[in-house]
């Protein structure tokens, strides 16, 4: 076995295999002359060599005149050098019509041209070296294309190359309507462009903003919680319930309370909630009231009008129906389900068991924080104002009716249910556009004061002692808090409106904007940093489309041969390795770790064996990365 480095700026793709030397090889003779005859590899490499006058024994021909990104030097008409030393420090010319000038040739051109190979580079140059090694395996690699492969690791050759299959294949598959535009844009681009437009490099990764303030909205363990819900949607039915299994399209139902033992009540009814898939695939939350007649058509008309509110603190209502399916006389009304919401009695009122902090047992927290209390407080008080402002009275603000999901985020759950059960032909007809009556106003309002006493002692029947739950809310929160309890409270007056509390809690809001914005940043920060997740999906996607390819371009051994081979081994060397007992080596983090260095296109080299052990390979993944470039883009040229 023999082994050969390459120099260093040179790629990458070493062969190691049995050394087969033909006597006689013209090449391999050639390797052999006198280092002095032999051409220095830094101007093959560079266009340059710095030791050139500092001993550099190899032979350094004159510099061409033409700029250095010609690599393979024409001979020069006798003159012209002459001429062209005059020409230098002419002005340059740009034409009015265009930035640059109009002597490059279009972008078909460029692909047209061959890859650059060892033929079209000199005799000594760097892959000619290997060539005299090449006893590969022609039955996986073409001699020809491995010459190309060499070639196209040396910076020079690659990037415009790559650059002009990309740049094409991007453009034919994404801006159609531009092709002509852009292809006669191209025209102009000089041989060596600097900058020729370039795919996204979706390896990039981009840092989120520095940290920021922790949001009063966003939950520390906020990546936890997501999959909590996830999870949570998708909980299966005990056995045994024996629910309906289609309930007006609805299905898959689950009780969110127990439905044995006490039963509990919505006003003088009894109702149970479930979580069901509805038709659309979506889960949605089904309130059922058993036992209820329904005598008006004209009372869903609530429903209706409710259903049309969008709201960000309000419990999306979608639909009521009666149903007999559970044999029973029952109305249903289906809500928007938030996956793992609580009522804010079960998330502050309920009595919990002390826990351990920091090793000490410790009582569960008594009273909400303030800020906690305002923010609960700004939302249901929009919430209000919004259905208010349709004409609509809440009619159900009670802490069990209120539920927090996410972090302190408060939806007003159960709306447009009372109106169907307390609807009555004489009074309950609404004219859409008419201003709330000042007594269903006033009944909201009472029920807000009572909510916000329940939550500031903790006692969801605080108002039945109000002098001692009014200490309590002296005691432990500021002026303004208890005044805003006072306002909800205080007697109805003609001008009495949910308005009025906005004026009361002031510069509050502005701390809620504030917030908001934070957890807004915050959120599209962690966005910014989940973007590319689909990006190993992409690279296996290539593997795909490339590896086993039955043909392409009339060639049947087209993904056996020439880059395609390397990715053919690198695929075995990701997936198809197994141990010194002949079983599968299955560990997802030998394949994470691979395609995320081939994605970001490391210098670390690997060995890559052929299947009947006969070749070994050492490639960068680097080279690896590119040799999936090219073919993905001559495949997704056609
Ligand atoms: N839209 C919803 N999305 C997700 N969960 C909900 C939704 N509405 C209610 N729930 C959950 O369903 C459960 C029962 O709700 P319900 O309103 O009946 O509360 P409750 O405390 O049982 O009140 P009640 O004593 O009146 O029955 C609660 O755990 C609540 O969090």
């Amino acid at each position: 076995m023999a082994f050969f480095t390459r120099p260093h700026s040179a790629s990458a793709a070493v062969k190691i295999v049995a050394p087969t030397a033909v006597p006689g090889d013209p090449i391999k003779t050639s390797t052999k002359k006198d280092s002095t005859q032999r051409q220095c590899r830094n101007i093959l490499i560079y266009g340059s060599c710095k030791f050139q006058d500092k001993g550099c024994i190899y032979s350094h021909p004159p510099r061409p005149t033409t700029p250095p990104s010609a690599l393979t030097p024409q001979p020069e008409p006798p003159g012209v050098s002459a001429k062209l030393s005059q020409a230098v420090n002419a002005p340059v010319f740009v034409p009015k019509s265009s930035p640059l000038p109009p002597t490059s040739p279009p972008l078909s051109r460029v692909q047209a041209q061959p890859p650059f190979t060892a033929s079209t580079l000199s005799t000594s140059s760097p892959a000619s070296e290997y060539d005299e090694n090449d006893s590969y395996d022609h039955n996986y690699y073409v001699p020809g294309e491995n010459d190309g492969l060499y070639d196209i690791y040396s910076a020079e050759s690659v990037v415009p190359q790559v650059q002009a299959l990309e740049v094409n294949s991007l453009n034919k598959s994404y801006y159609p309507q531009f092709q002509p535009e852009y292809d006669q844009g191209l025209e102009y681009y000089p041989k060596q462009s600097t900058f020729i437009r370039q795919p996204l490099d979706y390896h990039l990764y981009s840092l989120p903003p520095p940290s920021l303030p922790p949001s009063h909205f966003i939950s520390p363990t906020l990546r936890t919680d997501l999959q909590l819900r996830s999870e949570i949607i998708h909980t299966a039915p005990a056995p045994g319930l024996n629910l309906p299994d289609n309930l007006q399209g609805y299905h898959t139902l689950v009780p969110l309370e127990s439905v044995t033992g006490e039963r509990r009540k919505f006003g003088n009814w009894y109702s149970t909630v479930y979580r069901a898939t509805g038709k659309d695939g979506r889960a949605y939350v089904l309130r059922r009231v058993s036992d209820f007649h329904l005598m008006h058509q004209a009372a869903f008309q609530s429903i209706e009008q409710w259903s049309r509110i969008r709201h960000p603190n309000i419990v999306a209502v979608h639909e009521a129906f009666t149903t007999r399916s559970f044999s029973d006389n029952s109305l249903v009304v289906a809500y928007t389900y938030h996956p793992n919401a609580q009522t804010l009695y079960d998330a502050h009122i309920k009595i919990r068991a002390p826990t351990f902090v920091q090793g000490r047992l410790q009582a569960a927290q008594q009273y909400v924080p303030e800020r906690t209390l305002w923010s609960y407080i700004i939302q249901i008080a929009g919430a209000i104002k919004a259905a208010h402002d349709q004409g609509l009275p809440v009619r159900m603000i009670d802490v069990t009716k209120v539920i927090v999901s996410g972090r302190n985020r408060l939806r007003i759950g159960s709306c447009g249910l009372a109106d169907v059960l307390t609807y009555n032909p004489a009074s309950s007809s609404r004219v859409p556009g008419v201003p709330l009556p000042a007594e269903q106003i006033q009944e909201d309002l009472v029920m807000f004061g009572k909510l916000i006493m329940a939550m500031c002692c903790n006692n969801v029947a605080a108002t039945n002692n109000f002098g001692k739950s009014l200490d309590i809310v002296t005691q432990h929160y500021s002026a303004d808090l208890k005044n805003v309890a006072l306002f909800c409270l205080s007697k109805a007056g003609s001008h009495k409106h949910i308005g009025q509390l906005f004026d009361m809690i002031g510069s509050r809001l502005l701390t809620e904007m504030d917030d908001l914005q934070n957890g807004m940043d915050y959120l599209e920060g962690e966005l910014m940093s989940e973007l590319e997740n689909a990006r190993l999906v992409r690279l296996l996607c290539k593997f795909g489309f490339i590896n086993e390819r039955p043909e392409f371009a009339r060639d049947a051994r087209w993904s056996e041969t020439g880059d395609r081979y390397i990715i053919k081994l690198f695929r075995d060397y990701v997936f198809h390795q197994v141990d010194e007992h002949g079983r599968p080596i299955v560990s997802l983090s030998h394949v994470l770790s691979c395609l995320n260095k081939l994605d970001a296109g490391t210098d670390e080299r690997i060995m890559l064996v052929s299947r009947d052990e006969q070749s070994v390979l050492v490639v960068s993944y680097k080279d690896v990365k590119a040799c999936i470039a090219s073919a993905f883009a001559e495949l997704s040229q056609r």
